[in-house]
């Protein structure tokens, strides 16, 4: 099974959760979009949902897959929202952002009833930060941003490069109009404490730690999917 495959058998599994008239988030990235495939299909046969998306892209492929959506200030509060990750550890903890669509799904997760994370197996890992840290910046005084994440890191213990991610020729830019610093800090021993950190610094817009909003995350591998729970 490659890895397409593993992504459309975790938002198969996912689908099974969502019910005639729920108001649904809708999440970003190759995972999120098998899903969206897959509720277009359902849609088109009779299933009424609205969505809600995290991101242009997203709002993109439901609008051409028909997939009826709201703003969320139309729908305010969600029953669920179904997204997938760059990391998931054994606490239902993540990290997110590879995209570059951090802040409208910590905003739509938010705002949902409960969190269900599609993905397969290869973002497992049992201590988040293989992954560079996407951190949200607002462009006014990044480089001040930056510095003073560093020290709020290296307080912590945390070391590592923190890159403005590049898109084309140029910074990458979010829906919301902000950068977005990779940070490479390696293990992250204590993910609460650094979102906490990182909530503090001004300039900092949102950062792609996930922490207690995930209720389930289906996870696919070869052999079939599994479902985690933030007590298995
Ligand atoms: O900003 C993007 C999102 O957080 C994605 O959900 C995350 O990067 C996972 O994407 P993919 O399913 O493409 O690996």
């Amino acid at each position: 099974m490659d890895a397409r495959e593993m992504k459309i058998k975790a938002a198969a599994a996912a689908l099974a959760h969502v019910e005639d008239g729920m108001r649904l988030g809708i999440g970003t990235g190759s995972t999120a979009e098998e899903f969206v495939r897959l509720l277009a299909e359902r849609v088109a046969g009779g299933l009424s949902v609205i969505g809600v998306p995290t991101s242009e892209r997203t709002a993109r492929l439901c609008v051409e897959l028909g997939v009826p959506l709201m703003s969320l200030d139309e729908l305010p509060e969600l029953d669920l929202t179904i997204d997938g990750a760059d990391e998931v550890d054994g606490r239902l903890r993540l990290i997110k952002g590879g995209g570059g669509a951090l802040l409208r799904e910590k905003i739509v997760a938010g705002a949902s009833s409960r969190m269900i994370v599609i993905a397969d197996e290869s973002k497992v890992v049992e201590t988040l930060g293989a992954f560079k840290l996407p951190i949200e910046v607002n462009p006014f005084g990044m480089v001040a941003t930056r510095i003073a994440i560093e020290r709020t890191a290296s307080r912590l213990g945390l070391s590592g490069a923190i890159e403005l991610r590049q898109a084309g020729a140029g910074h990458f830019m979010t829906d919301g109009g902000h950068l977005i610093l990779d940070a490479s800090f390696g293990r992250i021993p204590d993910a609460e404490a650094l979102a906490t950190a990182l909530n503090a610094i001004p300039g900092v817009v949102e950062h792609g730690l996930f922490i207690n909003m995930a209720s389930l995350a289906i996870i696919a591998g070869p052999a079939g999917a599994r479902t985690l729970t933030a007590d298995t």
